[in-house]
């Protein structure tokens, strides 16, 4: 194990280290159908940022423990949160709401601002927050037994943690995102692949399992600086102009385009190699 995956201990997550320089995290509350509540949070918060600084990670698989992904918010545990200290100031109330807000949303922002890429792995029910995570992962593959809906509008509220903001990008079709975002329709893993919010359905979860954990270890023989500098721009340019993205490129290259990578990976191609046969220098 080239990880140091012992080091990943939290209470609703599971992390190992399967293949070389991979890391696979686990939604870790089978028992409640990996629901998510305050602990999962802040511990996907922790888990994402501290894989982000890991150099022996190079790409992560995320995928959820049980019959199913996720089942969104932990609607018992939310419960009591909403309607706590009834009795205090509304504006005093709304300031506690937003630091709550914003540790949920940190969750998801985590794993967009991580920078090793992350790919999903989804079977079953995606429903709600969930439908947040998956959102700001770089890559989305599912099981055909996967369903999606953005369940929000039926518990009473709008979507949240990024789902709004991030799946608009992601299938680039508003009136779909609206239809779905307000009625919570379910999708099915065909629909989700026709559409754009998977980029691949496999038959059953080992079958997915296997693509996902091997897509993510084809990943981790790349160049670090290659993928990183990769991810970094394309999430920059997912939020500015073409010309402000290529600005942003070309200040990240002036730097990124001397590394020692490039030597070594053209130098295997002259030789008749591949990535993988080269031993690039942790990052
Ligand atoms: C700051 C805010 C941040 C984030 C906000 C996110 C918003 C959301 O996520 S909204 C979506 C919330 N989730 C749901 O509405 C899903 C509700 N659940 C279901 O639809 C189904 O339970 C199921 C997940 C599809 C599973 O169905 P099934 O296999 O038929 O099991 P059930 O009998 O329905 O459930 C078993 C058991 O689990 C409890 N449960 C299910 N989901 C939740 C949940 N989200 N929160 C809390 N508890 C849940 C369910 O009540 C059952 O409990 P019993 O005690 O066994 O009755």
């Amino acid at each position: 194990m080239s990880t140091t995956a012992d080091e990943y201990k939290f209470t609703t997550l599971s992390v190992n280290s399967p293949k070389p320089y991979v890391l696979h995290i686990q939604l870790d509350r089978e028992e409640k159908h990996n629901t998510m509540n305050h602990a999962m949070w802040k511990d996907m918060t922790d888990c994402f940022s501290k894989a982000s600084d890991d150099e022996n990670v190079r790409s992560i698989v995320l995928s959820g423990k049980g019959r199913l992904f996720t089942a969104g918010l932990d609607l018992m545990e939310a419960a009591q949160n909403f309607s706590s200290s009834p009795d205090q100031d509304v504006a005093r109330r709304g300031f506690k709401m937003a630091k709550y807000i914003g540790l949920a949303q940190e969750s998801c922002s985590a794993i967009e601002r991580c920078m090793k890429p992350v790919v999903v792995a989804i079977h079953g029910a995606c429903i709600g927050g969930g439908m947040d995570v998956i959102t700001a992962c770089d890559i989305r593959l599912c099981a055909e037994n996967a369903y999606f809906s953005i369940k929000e509008v039926d518990v009473g509220l709008a979507a949240d943690m990024g789902t709004l903001q991030r799946l608009p990008k992601i299938i680039g079709n508003d009136s779909l995102v609206r239809e779905l975002s307000y009625t919570a329709r379910k999708i099915g893993s065909n629909e989700a692949l026709s559409c754009g919010l998977v980029s691949k359905v496999y038959k059953d979860d080992k079958e997915l399992m296997e693509n996902a954990l091997q897509l993510a270890a084809f990943i981790a023989t790349k160049s670090p600086v290659a993928v990183q500098s990769t991810k970094v721009n394309l999430n920059y340019a997912r939020n500015h102009s073409i010309p402000e993205g290529l600005e942003f490129m070309k200040s990240w290259n002036a730097t990124m385009l001397q590394t020692e990578d490039i030597m070594k990976s053209a130098g295997a191609f002259m030789q008749k190699k591949t990535p993988a046969d080269v031993e690039f220098s942790k990052l």
